[in-house]
């Protein structure tokens, strides 16, 4: 398919970069989780050596570095290296993301490395795994989540809070389909621009004096990783005053993908596993498969735990002008990853009964088709 070549033409083979590569090593007074330039390469001792791939930005690094560090908790007896890799997606940065059409953009090139076993473990952010992963890769485990709602971040200078406060025709940057629907729906007197870059550029990009941008909506996960909960104005949530705005299916959540059948790294990672986030992560994304959505598609969710083992999850299939929409939420028990399936599953199944179907193939019927390299 000539797609096949336009993609490709955007990137040069993807190289494991040794001078963002750390090197860990036993030696006390090295802070476990910065990341240095690996002047001295060698390990000093014997131990065996995990390695950790991740894409380049630095969100994804810092990322890497939290994941090594709890490993490193769980054990010391290993070696850890971190492997930074730009990937395609990174490097177009002109190709609005929903035109892609395809989520592996983002990770193939890294799970290449990890089936030659170059890698051991890639750290995602669950959000930007595809709900079919490629052959003989698999999730090793889903951490504990960070707040996955979305959150909105006023422009330096600007007196505005939330989405309420801000004047007719001010401009939102966003390039999630799912909040820019979201948004529209609830107050059309507001202008949306695509921004994009990673988390750090998006911010330079809001804060610039002739930007154009008003306030960006991004996920609190990033930003608190990040160390920049100071900016956040506004949480969204269901019950957010003016609307209920829902998040991306596994938002906020850690996974770690290792090789099918590596038994070695799959119980190294036990300890980092967390069951709460397995399951919300499972049931979410049970829902976007059978819906079979992917970033580029207006799908929010939010699960919560009403109690141990009973959870509640709302969703909302929006049209992209954010004229229809669907709705609906289910409360049941959820205790097995089988269950969180069939919850997800389930949701989806009420969803398409009132009409989802039709908002997401106008969406589909109206994007320019891309198929990924080599992709399905
Ligand atoms: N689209 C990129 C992306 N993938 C995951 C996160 C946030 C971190 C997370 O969900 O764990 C972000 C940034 C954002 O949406 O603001």
């Amino acid at each position: 398919m000539a797609t096949h070549e336009q993609l490709d033409s955007t990137s040069s083979r993807p190289v494991l970069d040794p001078t963002v590569s750390v090197q860990e090593k036993s030696s006390k007074e090295e802070a476990p989780s910065t990341l240095k330039r690996s002047a001295e390469t060698a390990n000093l001792d014997e131990k065996p050596t995990i390695h950790i791939g991740t894409r380049r930005s630095a969100l994804a690094v810092v990322q890497a570095e939290m994941v090594l560090a709890a490993l490193q908790n769980a054990h010391p007896e290993l070696n850890y290296e971190i492997h930074a890799m730009s990937t395609m997606g990174d490097k177009n940065q002109t190709t609005a993301l929903h035109e892609f059409g395809a989520k592996a953009l983002w990770t193939h090139e890294l799970e290449a490395q990890l089936l030659e076993g170059k890698l051991d473990l890639i750290v995602h952010c669950l959000k930007d795994l595809p709900t079919q992963l490629p052959p003989k890769c698999v999730i090793g485990c889903i951490m504990e989540r960070e707040d996955p709602r979305d959150v909105v971040i006023m422009k330096k200078g600007l007196n505005y809070k939330s989405l309420l406060d801000l004047p007719e025709g001010s401009v939102v940057g966003t390039s999630s389909v799912r909040r820019s629907a979201q948004v529209k729906r609830l107050y059309p007197k507001l202008k949306f621009k695509d921004v994009r870059g990673n988390v750090n550029t998006r911010l330079a990009k809001l804060d610039a004096e002739d930007g154009e941008y008003s306030c960006l909506i991004l996920a609190a996960a990033g930003i608190l990783r990040m160390d920049w909960g100071g900016r956040i104005t506004q949480y969204l949530d269901s019950k957010t005053e003016g609307g209920s705005h829902l998040y991306a299916v596994g938002q906020g959540a850690l996974a770690i993908e290792v090789r099918e059948g590596d038994e070695k790294t799959t119980a190294i990672l036990g300890k980092l596993a967390n069951q709460e986030s397995t399951l919300s992560g499972t049931a979410e994304r049970s829902l976007m498969r059978t819906l079979e959505g992917g970033c580029s598609v207006p799908i929010g969710v939010e699960t919560t735990w009403v109690e141990k083992g009973k959870l509640l999850m709302k969703a909302i299939v929006v049209s992209l002008d954010g004229k229809q929409s669907v709705e609906a939420e289910r409360l049941g028990e959820v205790l097995t990853a089988k269950d969180a399936d069939e919850f997800g599953w389930d949701l989806a199944g009420i969803l398409v009964e009132k009409g989802a179907t039709k908002i997401l193939e106008d969406i589909n019927l109206n994007r320019p088709i891309i198929k990924e390299a080599g992709g399905a």
